[in-house]
């Protein structure tokens, strides 16, 4: 088969595919037992991360299980900061914590060579795609700048992004000058991702549903916008999903403003809209996880009212946000079946 044959890049080429090919956000994790397993062997989070055969191993664990029609390359998004010396650590119970940033770091802060930092990731993307079956698309990612941006500023995750709001409006112009530094490295590192065997890329900006039009504009699509002119610019073929969580109305600017192949969904889009962003070009989304976790009635539901309102059209299905740690992996199969059609 070819690469021409998966159904995700069918989707991301505009074409309505039907069933809709589906994979899920953190399809890899601490929901099955085999994650944890593999979890266990590696010393810290980042150690996973960097280590191509384990790194490689839970990737596939999903695949081997459901078979979904993408794999996601197994990572974080903090391996940027990383990678730009802000020492960042995964603390059980804490979440992920770094060094906070300031305006003097930012004039000070140099990206190095952090694609070869990096280079133990691009090893497992290419792993993977000799392992992979043909059929699965795989899909590299990063962060969006502002997204990165927050944690590397608050130094840890916060509620509000409070932080980063404050910063932004404090110190613009340094805001700026970091939100572009990473819209450039992170553009570099999706298109080593690329080079080593991904067929698309994901952009994470998990944090675009805290900001205000004008700032969503500044720091979410004009970032973002630049990143796919560079991959674009590098990489003509690039595909490339675009997932601004909690957007809303901003989301057909963001579309039409960044050009992203695909946009993601969150489970707070109406699918009215949905429907009519659907119009414009391909959506993924947007199941929320709880009822993942919940089953039966509401999982059923929730899948046929996505799978009604825009399974005529190019959709990837997936979840709004990532699947938790609670939910049940028996939910997740019969999740899979039911959009295959298997009911
Ligand atoms: C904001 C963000 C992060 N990381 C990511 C985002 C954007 C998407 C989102 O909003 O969920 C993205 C991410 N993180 C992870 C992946 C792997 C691929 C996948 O299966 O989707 C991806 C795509 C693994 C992970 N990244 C992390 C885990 C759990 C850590 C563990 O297993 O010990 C996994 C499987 C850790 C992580 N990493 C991050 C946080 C806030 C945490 C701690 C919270 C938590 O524990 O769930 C930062």
């Amino acid at each position: 088969m070819s690469a021409g044959n998966r159904k995700i890049l069918e989707v991301l080429n505009g074409r309505t595919v039907s069933p809709p090919p589906i994979w899920l956000m953190r399809q890899a994790g601490r929901y099955l037992p085999e994650y944890r397993e593999t979890r266990a062997k590696a010393g810290s989070f980042l150690d996973l991360c960097y280590t191509p055969e384990l790194a490689v191993e839970v990737t596939l664990q999903p695949i081997r299980r459901y078979g979904f029609d993408a794999a996601i390359l197994f990572s974080d998004i903090l391996v940027i900061p990383d990678a730009l010396k802000r020492n960042v650590r995964f603390t059980e119970g804490h979440g992920p914590q770094m060094d906070p940033i300031d305006v003097d770091d930012i004039e000070a802060l140099e990206a190095g060579d952090f694609i070869g930092y990096l280079a133990p990731v691009m090893e497992t993307v290419a792993r993977l795609r000799k392992e992979l079956p043909a059929e699965t698309t795989l899909l590299g990612f990063c962060g969006a700048p502002w997204t990165v941006a927050t944690y590397m500023i608050a130094g840890h995750g916060t509620p509000d992004q409070a932080p980063a709001r404050l910063f932004a409006y404090r110190h613009p112009k340094a805001f700026e000058k970091l939100l572009d530094m990473l819209a450039d490295i992170s553009a570099s590192y999706l298109v080593a991702q690329i080079d080593a065997g991904a067929d698309a890329v994901q952009i994470f900006d998990s944090w675009a549903g805290v900001l205000g039009e004008e700032e969503f504009e500044r720091f979410c699509i004009r970032p973002v916008a630049r990143m796919i002119r560079s991959v674009r610019t590098q990489r003509p073929a690039a595909k490339i999903i675009a997932f601004a969580k909690g957007a809303g109305l901003l989301l057909k600017d963001y579309r039409r403003k960044t050009a992203a192949d695909a946009i993601g969904l969150d489970w707070t889009v109406p699918l009215s809209f949905a429907a009519e962003l659907q119009k414009e070009g391909a959506v993924q989304g947007n199941l929320d996880p709880m009822r993942v976790v919940a089953g039966g009635s509401a999982l059923e539901d929730g899948i046929d009212a996505i799978l009604q309102a825009l399974g005529n059209g190019p959709l990837i299905f997936n979840l709004g946000h990532g699947i938790t740690p609670q939910a049940d992996p028996e939910n997740v199969a019969a999740l899979v079946n039911r959009v295959r059609g298997r009911r």
